[in-house]
């Protein structure tokens, strides 16, 4: 553990009795770095995202948020803590403008919003939550999350009901968020183009285990398909099989170097796709 780190996970596993929602898994983060964490529905990375926060407790393992253990993280460093849940509730009757003070005073003295994310979020304080649409309610809980600049910023699919304009002037807002800040954020999203534009780290999680975790760089570098090959050729390479389809391996880690045979073919792939393919059950890959 290195003490500049956001996040040390060291072997966290979850179970709901006897399901194993998340398995043996392990990464750290640090300040600047905003990742993508990637899965179909169910991987488990709302999972991943509530232990982060101290909502559910790992069934082994341990967490350490700002160095410490994340069940005793004291109250000042918990209110470095940014949270946008998938949906927001409990706050129906409050006033717009109300609810944003309300929630600002458990930080204590803050500097006013910031005018940016106020005419991003684009609300009329007067109006009652529970009036709001599902877009603009998405809008409110992204700024009562980064209201008080938090260092750690977990977003759990955030722009999934905003119109096109408004999540990309959010990702905008999230990656400028980040190069001021130097915050650590987290974001998962089924929005694999706004991940690929903004995020500089991927984690990648399948049925519970986080099955890659790289640079975007590196991913968009060394990803590929290597056409007309076997599993003999690619088990001299030093090279982590992504996907695999007939004679054709998506993976990771290709570079111009290797020594690949004649007939062998390579190609890059979309980000999307490769997304489809690492993440396809292991059952449907031929
Ligand atoms: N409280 C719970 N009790 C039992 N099983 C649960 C509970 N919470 C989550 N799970 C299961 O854990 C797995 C991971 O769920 P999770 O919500 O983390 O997935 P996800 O990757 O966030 O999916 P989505 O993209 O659909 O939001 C799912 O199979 C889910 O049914």
């Amino acid at each position: 553990m290195s003490p500049e780190n956001i996040i040390d996970v060291s072997e966290l596993t979850k179970k709901f009795g006897t399901f194993t929602a998340l398995e043996n898994i392990s990464f750290s983060t640090k300040p600047g770095e905003t990742i993508g964490l990637l899965g179909r529905n169910g991987a488990g990375k709302s999972t991943l995202i509530g232990c982060l926060l101290g909502f559910l407790l790992p069934s082994t393992g341990e967490i350490k948020v700002f160095g410490q253990d994340i069940a005793t993280l004291p109250r000042e460093k918990r209110a470095c803590t940014g949270y946008v849940p998938q949906t927001m509730s409990g706050f129906d009757h409050f006033k717009v403008g109300k609810l944003i003070d309300f929630i600002s005073a458990f930080y204590g003295p803050l500097p006013p919003v910031s005018p940016q994310l106020l005419a991003w979020a684009d609300l009329d304080p007067k109006k009652i939550v529970k009036t709001l649409s599902g877009g603009q309610k998405q809008r409110l809980a992204i700024l009562l999350a980064m209201r008080h600049n938090p260092k750690f910023l977990l977003l759990d699919e955030p722009v999934a009901s905003l119109d096109p304009q408004a999540r990309r002037s959010f990702m905008s807002l999230l990656e400028e968020f980040a190069q001021v800040s130097g915050a650590n954020i987290i974001i998962s999203s089924h929005i694999l183009s706004d991940i690929e534009r903004v995020c500089s780290r991927l984690l990648f999680l399948k049925n519970g285990k986080l099955i890659l975790d790289c640079s975007t760089q590196t991913f968009q570098q060394t990803t590929r398909w290597l056409h007309n090959t076997s599993i003999e050729e690619i088990s001299l390479l030093p090279l982590k099989v992504l996907a695999k389809k007939d004679r054709d391996f998506l993976v990771f880690g290709w570079n111009t170097d290797l020594n690949l045979s004649p007939e062998t073919r390579v190609s890059i792939p979309d980000f999307e796709d490769a997304f489809l393919d690492i993440t396809e059950p292991e059952e449907t890959q031929a």
